[in-house]
């Protein structure tokens, strides 16, 4: 496995700046995540390590050499797609082995059979090796997808949204899988998502990419619940962080405020809080979520409730004030605490 440093590398399609200025070192054995909207340079990133893309600007290492300008195949990254690229006519055994058969690393055919079988035993698909690739549920395709990449052991994973296709239930039981393979092999891993959840159970770390710009890079609790930016608060979390205007809180909050943003399990639900005039819009005991409104703003609180309360019902919150994060217009984060005893 390897090591990869990125060092301000850039790269524009026309007016487009993909990837603009990105500088990230990812340790030999890391899974990291990028993590980022549709178009924020991804999938671009993944192909500038893997050597399909050229960067205008900056340098790209591997173990402390420069690959900048090597060839992919000499780089040896394993991409894993979104769809599983399986060889419909070949057998599961077949489709695990060819990388193995190819002219570059051409396998005795007893080597070829151990590998292929010690992979398909770590991802569970050692009953489908005589199926034809197209007799498999899509969970199996994309299994055998890994393990395609798996089966060659290449210094480096570069995953690109690889559970997407598949429905919650899979996706879950492949996210959890995919994590425990690349910690008994001590794989380096790059994984491409948008979905948070992925992002939080499975990265050491998350790169937020907003717009081809690294926004912030941290363990998932350093992004969580530190974040630099509003966009950033974001991005991580279900249901998102409140974000409310400064003027509900009276001069209460750091100079400069514009918003202040709070997550759903710090909002306290205080008959005797000072933020009333809520409005109950949502109320669901089995997910501890209350939705309720004031001036059009919607506040999400994560709440524990004996009884449900009716949709309409008066509410008050607390917004205690060690919890609370603050931002300019621009949407930087504010360092400083707000008054303190709560807004
Ligand atoms: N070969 C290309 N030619 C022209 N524009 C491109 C090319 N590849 C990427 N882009 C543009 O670069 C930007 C970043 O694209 P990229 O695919 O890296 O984003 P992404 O974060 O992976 O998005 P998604 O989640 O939709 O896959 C987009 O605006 C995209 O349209």
């Amino acid at each position: 496995m390897a090591s990869i440093e990125l060092s301000g590398v850039s790269r524009a399609f026309g007016e487009v700046k993909a990837v603009s200025e990105l500088s990230l070192h990812v340790a030999d054995g890391e899974f990291l995540v990028l993590l980022g909207p549709s178009g924020a340079g991804k999938t671009t990133t993944l192909r500038l390590v893997a050597g399909l893309e050229r960067p205008d600007a900056g340098r790209v290492r591997m173990d402390g050499h420069d690959v900048t300008g090597s060839l992919p195949a000499s780089r040896d990254c394993a991409f894993v797609f979104q769809q599983y690229s399986l060889y419909p006519h070949l057998s599961v055994f077949d489709n695990l082995a060819f990388p193995l058969r190819s002219p570059l690393r051409r396998s005795e055919p007893a080597e070829v059979k151990r590998r292929v079988e010690e992979v398909a035993a770590l991802l569970h698909i050692e009953a489908k090796l005589a199926r034809r690739a197209t007799e498999l549920s899509g969970g199996e395709m994309q299994r055998v997808a890994i393990g395609r990449a798996l089966v060659r052991r290449p210094r480096v994973f570069l995953m690109d949204e690889p559970l997407s296709s598949l429905d919650a239930q899979l996706r879950e039981e492949l996210r959890v899988e995919l994590r425990r393979l690349q910690r008994s092999t001590g794989a380096t891993v790059i994984y491409v998502t948008h979905d948070h959840v992925e992002a939080t159970t499975m990265a050491d770390r998350i790169g937020i990419l907003e717009r081809g710009v690294l926004q912030q890079l941290g363990t998932p609790l350093e992004v969580y619940g530190d974040p630099r930016t509003l966009p950033v608060a974001q991005r991580l979390g279900s249901p998102a962080i409140n974000v409310l205007p400064a003027q509900w809180f009276e001069g209460r909050t750091p100079a400069g405020t514009a918003h202040v943003a709070i997550r759903p399990e710090d909002v306290r639900l205080s008959p005797e809080g000072e933020a009333a005039g809520f409005r109950v819009i949502e109320c669901s005991l089995v997910k501890h979520q209350l939705v309720a409104e004031r001036q059009g703003i919607e506040v999400h609180a994560r709440v524990m409730l004996d009884q449900p309360l009716a949709p309409g019902s008066p509410a008050r919150f607390g917004f205690p004030a060690e919890r609370c994060l603050f931002f300019d217009a621009a949407g930087r984060r504010l360092a400083g605490a707000a008054h303190p005893g709560g807004l």
